[in-house]
């Protein structure tokens, strides 16, 4: 198993390329089911999650080609994938590919739709809290659909088509949010979702399906419209950038100190996290060219966070925050409301040297001169991040262990540190 090393001291100068963000390429590219027509998604991250969304979609019978990077091309664009779902050859999505990641449960809403019948394995993903997946199946209950769990697996069927409905989450979900919209996309009728989340890869989602032909109105509300169509058709889409790519090197510069430009990154994505960094002490200027952090002298300051759904701070950067706070002047508090076991990095931060204590859903972390390099363990794939972010800032060398989980959500992590002055390598096996 590869790990990464990392000799920690050194501030982070240069420039960032943010890549496209997993968590829209993911179910973009289930949406490509949505269509016996080509979808055709740029600027889509090279990631593990993205391959292994490729296997899941192949064996639906699913088309992809990749479109690779040409001489002369920009090292930094992202791949094109075509996706071509004209035939369907199986609506079962099995244990063995689904359990490695949760998106891919989300194929359950257009096999449904298009196909009238899904039969999915209960999802797996980072193993951050139990994760039910009981609102997707209400929400494609409302929609009309009759479904069962039997062996582990849900069996959705709607012989006669979905139709438009009312769906009503009792608490915001970005999952079941993305599978009531793909599901209603080509329902009989009208769907109105209410208290959807309004997270921008949701944005993202809808407006390709709206390219498609889709008629979804209200994306980025809490209350979503869509309009079913008999059918969709193919689009060209390109995917948005990362905001948690960017919210993490975001906070590696403020941690280590220096001034980097996050080319491509969108600001207006990530407002809260950059208010909670611009508290804790750094610069950050926006631009054409994407967003510039900057902490020279000055301390860390502490901060008190609490994760919440979008435009609230996200729980996917709860971690990162927790390592920049390890070394604040100061006393902390990061409370986690989204998943009740996110903080797996407590304890692999604290061998670094960073005072944390948890007290149910709040971490107070007491801010520390120095943190010194030890052996960590990534855990799951922001709290490996957040590792690499400790690390960065620490007194000699630190190793991180199953460095896959950052594999899954992070692209060419190691090049674009040390292309900014970090000391960070790969080593294999
Ligand atoms: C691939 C992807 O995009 N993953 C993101 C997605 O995960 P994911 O879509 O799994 O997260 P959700 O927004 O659905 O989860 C929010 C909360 O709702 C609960 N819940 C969810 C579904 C359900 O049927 N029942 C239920 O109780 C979850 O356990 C959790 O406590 O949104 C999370 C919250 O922003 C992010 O941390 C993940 O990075
Ligand atoms: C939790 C995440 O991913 P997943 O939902 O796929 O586990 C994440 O992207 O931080």
């Amino acid at each position: 198993m590869d790990r990464i090393r990392i000799v920690g001291g050194n501030p982070l100068n240069g420039t960032i390329p943010i890549s496209g963000a997993k968590n829209a390429a993911l179910p973009l590219m289930v949406a490509g089911l949505l269509t016996d027509e080509k979808l055709i998604l740029e600027n889509v991250p090279r990631l593990a999650d993205v391959s292994q969304l490729q296997r899941i979609l192949g064996n639906h019978g699913i088309d992809i080609t990749v479109n690779g990077k040409r001489r002369g091309d920009d090292a930094n664009a992202g791949q094109t994938l075509e996706i071509d779902a004209r035939v369907i050859v199986d609506t079962t999505a099995p244990y063995e590919l689904v359990s490695k990641m949760r998106a891919s449960f989300w194929v359950i809403g257009p096999l449904l739709a298009r196909m009238g019948e899904a039969k999915v394995s209960l999802p797996g993903g980072c193993a951050i809290g139990t994760r039910p997946v009981d609102l997707h199946i209400a929400a494609l209950e409302a929609l009309g659909a009759e479904i069962e769990i039997d062996a582990g697996y849900v069996l959705a069927r709607a012989p006669k088509g979905l139709k438009g409905g009312r769906i009503v989450f009792p608490k915001v979900t970005v999952g079941a949010t993305h599978t009531a919209l793909m599901a209603a996309s080509l329902a009989d009728g009208e769907t109105v979702i209410e208290n959807a989340a309004r997270e921008p890869e949701i944005v993202d989602v809808a407006d390709c399906i709206n390219a498609m032909g889709g008629r979804i109105e209200g994306q980025g509300t809490s209350t979503i419209r869509i309009t079913g169509v008999p059918r969709l058709r193919g689009a060209r889409h390109s995917v948005l950038p990362d905001r948690i790519e960017t919210g993490t090197y975001a906070m590696a510069v403020a941690m280590t100190g220096g001034d980097v430009l996050l080319s491509g990154a969108r600001a207006d994505l990530l407002e809260t996290a950059l208010d909670t960094l611009r508290e804790a002490g750094a610069e950050i200027s926006v631009s054409n060219e994407g967003l510039r952090v900057k902490r020279n002298g000055a301390g860390i300051s502490p901060v008190t966070v609490t994760t919440e759904p979008f435009p609230g701070f996200p729980t996917d950067l709860q971690a990162q925050l927790m390592a920049l706070t390890t070394r604040a002047r100061g006393t902390s508090h990061i409370t986690e409301t989204i998943f009740e076991n996110r903080f797996m990095h407590v304890q692999e931060l604290a061998r670094l040297g960073a005072r944390i204590h948890l007290d149910g859903e709040t971490a107070t972390i007491e801010g520390v001169e120095r943190l010194k390099g030890a052996p960590v363990m990534a855990t799951d794939l922001r709290a490996s991040v957040s590792l690499v972010i400790g690390a960065l800032a620490a007194e000699g060398e630190s190793m991180i262990h199953r460095v896959y989980h950052l594999d899954r959500g992070f692209e060419r992590l190691e090049e674009k540190l040390s292309a900014c002055g970090a000391e960070i390598e790969r080593l294999a096996g």
